[in-house]
Parts: C-alpha cells; sequence; structure tokens
C-alpha cells in the first residue's frame, strides 16, 4: 500500500497511560501494543523511557516484538532522557519542549534561551546517535505565534523529521486550530502532526482540524484515554477519516472494538455506553421512531454499519419503543397479538421499564405477555 494520507501515531502507552489512576502492567503495555500494530496503526508512543526500569522493561520487550509500527520514545528536552530512550533500544525519539509564555515561565524560569539551548542538545544529541527525531512543542496553543513559528523552524533547521502541534489544554476550537496549524505547516518543510486534548469536548474535531489544515500525522488513543478529559480517540479520528473524508488510512475497522475492549479492561476505565464507535449504545436502538424505520432500513438512523467496526445492532425494547418494534420481538418468539393486546403490553413495557430503569430482556418481555393473559395468541 502506498503512504496513507494521514498516519496515526497512537499515544494510548504515554499519554494514554498518563489519564490519573491508569498503570498498566508489562503484559498489558505488551498486548496493546501488538494489537494496535495489528489494526494497523502506523506508529505507536511507547511510553517514558525516563520513568525508571518498570517502563523500560516494558518498551524493551515492545522493541523486541518486531512490530510492524515504527516505534517513537518520549523525551523531555534532557539528554539523559534520550539516552534513556536508546537504552531500550528505540531507534526514534519524540522530543517534548514547551512552547507556551506560562510553560517557559514555570519550568525555566522564563528562560526562553535555556529552553532553546536544551532543545538543540537534546536534537543534537539524539541526531549524533543516529536516531530519528521528532520535536513537541508543548502548550503550541496557548504560545505567542511567532514564537512558536521560530522553535518549530528552529526544530527543523537542526534536523528535526517532525513538528508536533500540541493543543495541551485542549483550549481550542475546530476553527482556531486551523488557522493556527495552517500557519505552521505552510511554513515547514517536515512534516507537522496534530496532538489535542478533549477539555472541552473538542479533542476530536480538533485533530481533524489540524488534518484539513496539513498535520500529515495525528495522535490519537484508544478510547480517548489520557489526561485529565482525555485525548483525541483513535477510533472516532479513524472513523470520521474512513467516512466523512473517504479517506482510507488501512486501519482494520472491524478489529476496533475488541481494541477498545483491551484498554477498558487495561486501564479499569470503562466505556460510557454513548462513546462514539466503541459504546455499547451506538448501535442499539430502543425508540418506536427509531426501530420502526431501521427494521426496515439501517441507514435511517446508522452512519455505517456496525460490523464495520466490530459490533452487531442491537434492537432493544424499553420505555420508547413502539408496536413495530414489540410485534418483531414477539412474532420472532412465535407470538401474535391484536392491536389492543399489542398496546397494552407495550404499557406493561413502559412500567416495567421505569421500575427496572432500563430496557427489558427478551423472556422479560415474554413474560410480560406470560401475565397479560394472552395465551391464546401463543402458537
Ligand atoms: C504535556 C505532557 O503530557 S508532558 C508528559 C508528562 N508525563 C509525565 O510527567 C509522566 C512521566 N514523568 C515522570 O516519570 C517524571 O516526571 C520524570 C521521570 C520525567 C521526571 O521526574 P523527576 O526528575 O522526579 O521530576 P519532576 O517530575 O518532579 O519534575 C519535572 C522536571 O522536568 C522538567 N521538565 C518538564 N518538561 C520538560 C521538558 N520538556 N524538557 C526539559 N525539562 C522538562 C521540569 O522543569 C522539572 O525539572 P527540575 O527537576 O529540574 O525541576
Ligand atoms: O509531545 C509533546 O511535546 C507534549 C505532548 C502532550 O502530551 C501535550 O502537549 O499534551
Amino acid at each position: 500500500m502506498n503512504q496513507p494520507p494521514v498516519l496515526i501515531n497512537d499515544t494510548t502507552l504515554r499519554d494514554g497511560e498518563q489519564a490519573a489512576g491508569v498503570a498498566f502492567n508489562l503484559q498489558e503495555k505488551v498486548a496493546i501494543a501488538k494489537f494496535l500494530d495489528d489494526v494497523g496503526v502506523h506508529e505507536i508512543e511507547v511510553g517514558i523511557p525516563a520513568m525508571g526500569e518498570e517502563e523500560t522493561r516494558a518498551i524493551q520487550a515492545i522493541a523486541n516484538l518486531d512490530l510492524r509500527a515504527k516505534l517513537l520514545g518520549w523525551n523531555r528536552a534532557v539528554i539523559s532522557d534520550i539516552q534513556a530512550s536508546m537504552a531500550c533500544g528505540l531507534k526514534r525519539v519524540h522530543i517534548c519542549i514547551p512552547v507556551s509564555g506560562v510553560q517557559i515561565s514555570t519550568k525555566f524560569q522564563g528562560q526562553w534561551r535555556i529552553t532553546l539551548q536544551q532543545l538543540r542538545d537534546s536534537i543534537n544529541f539524539a541526531l549524533d546517535n543516529g536516531l530519528w527525531v521528532a520535536v513537541g512543542g508543548e502548550d503550541a496553543s496557548r504560545a505567542d505565534k511567532n514564537f512558536l513559528l521560530d522553535v518549530a523552524l528552529y526544530a527543523q533547521e537542526l534536523g528535526a523529521s517532525r513538528f508536533r502541534f500540541c493543543d495541551t489544554v485542549g483550549v481550542l476550537d475546530p476553527f482556531a486550530t486551523y488557522h493556527r496549524v495552517r500557519k505552521i505547516v505552510e511554513a515547514l518543510a517536515i512534516p507537522v502532526e496534530i496532538h489535542t486534548h478533549n477539555d472541552f469536548g473538542l479533542a476530536t474535531a480538533n485533530a481533524l482540524a489540524g488534518i484539513e489544515a496539513g498535520c500529515l500525522t495525528a495522535n490519537t488513543t484508544v478510547n480517548g484515554l489520557g489526561e485529565r478529559a482525555g485525548n483525541a480517540a483513535l477510533e472516532e479520528v479513524v472513523m470520521a477519516l474512513k467516512r466523512i473524508y473517504n479517506l482510507d488510512i488501512g486501519i482494520d475497522t472491524p478489529k476496533l472494538l475488541d481494541l477498545s475492549r483491551l484498554v477498558a479492561a487495561a486501564s479499569r476505565c470503562n466505556v460510557p455506553p454513548w462513546k462514539a464507535i466503541v459504546g455499547e449504545n451506538t448501535f442499539a436502538h430502543e425508540s418506536g421512531i427509531h426501530a420502526h424505520s431501521v427494521l426496515q432500513n439501517p441507514m435511517t438512523y446508522e452512519p455505517f454499519s456496525p460490523e464495520e467496526v466490530g459490533w452487531e445492532r442491537r434492537l432493544v425494547v424499553g420505555k420508547h419503543s413502539g408496536r413495530h418494534l414489540l410485534s418483531q420481538v414477539l412474532e420472532e418468539n412465535g407470538i401474535n397479538l391484536n392491536a389492543e393486546e399489542t398496546k397494552s403490553v407495550l404499557e406493561a413495557v413502559r412500567k416495567a421499564s421505569v421500575e427496572k430503569k432500563r430496557s427489558l430482556t427478551t423472556q422479560e418481555v415474554l413474560d410480560l405477555v406470560q401475565q397479560g393473559r394472552y395465551s391464546h395468541a401463543l402458537r
């Protein structure tokens, strides 16, 4: 396959794991890396070697797997961080440099010259050791625009092969993302990557805006796991590219659901039922008007078929259901009710759903029919 128009650099194993309370063990990190590779993710940010032994053992184990995906270690602009990445056997390093006033004043006491020296020294060290280098502008979205551009050009001049635009605290909207990122894309000869956070629920939209502005790589995490409100979700970015932008980037989308389940289990972070693409309600229909139409043509209330992302369609009887769905379920179980009886079972369904605060199982619906003594209707 030719190089896809957009590459995914998945950071579930780095920014995803930075979600408060999440801690993957070695086996989990290896299993997630293998699965990401299996679904066709192009690059994996495997972790932070500078964290020490526990983390480096996991990263080394992943590096030894000989995956198709390219592996990157995340580093501060600190030479000992790069050495730690090299010790793991990584050939590619991502070097993070804060670029906003608030970050530089907090981390470098406002000494931007020292900040840039550290960037220079760490890039030079990495290149001297034969590494491929990407640079991340941390907090790019709150940085002075001209300073950000200078840092990006400086990184390019020093030999970085990619620059990452980070909306570190998720403060941009898609329009601002587009304009800010476009300026960087137009100025640089090297590719630009987009890294977005979900503090205002805009991470995926902003990642897409970055791509629209010319980013060739998007940084994602499975289930949107990550710092605070999380990152752009891999499954959302991939499916939006595929279905809204008609861009197939070579991801095996029917495997996305199992990948989501693996990360949910390893992170102990359940996915909410309404979560796009991988939530359990994404292809479930209960409401009468929806179910009536879906029974005839699923496209009425589905943007694409559930099988495309590993799901099966579910039609469930509950408080909002109507007679068409109820009759269908009953007929599948050999029961034919007249209009009056159907209406009265529906009433019973609504009442039971409110009491149980959920939809009903098929058996519970059948029990309601039994209780209504419509035995003449049973075949
Ligand atoms: C936006 C992001 O997501 S950035 C990634 C954040 N991820 C993490 O922090 C998770 C992993 N981190 C860790 O395990 C630790 O923070 C380590 C190993 C990296 C460093 O640990 P420690 O030496 O104990 O330092 P600590 O975490 O308390 O402070 C961070 C230090 O890094 C410095 N720093 C922060 N970012 C950068 C950077 N991009 N480049 C250079 N130095 C940096 C800070 O100024 C501070 O320096 P100081 O020790 O001289 O005061
Ligand atoms: O890679 C970087 O430079 C920082 C990435 C990051 O996690 C962020 O800015 O939120």
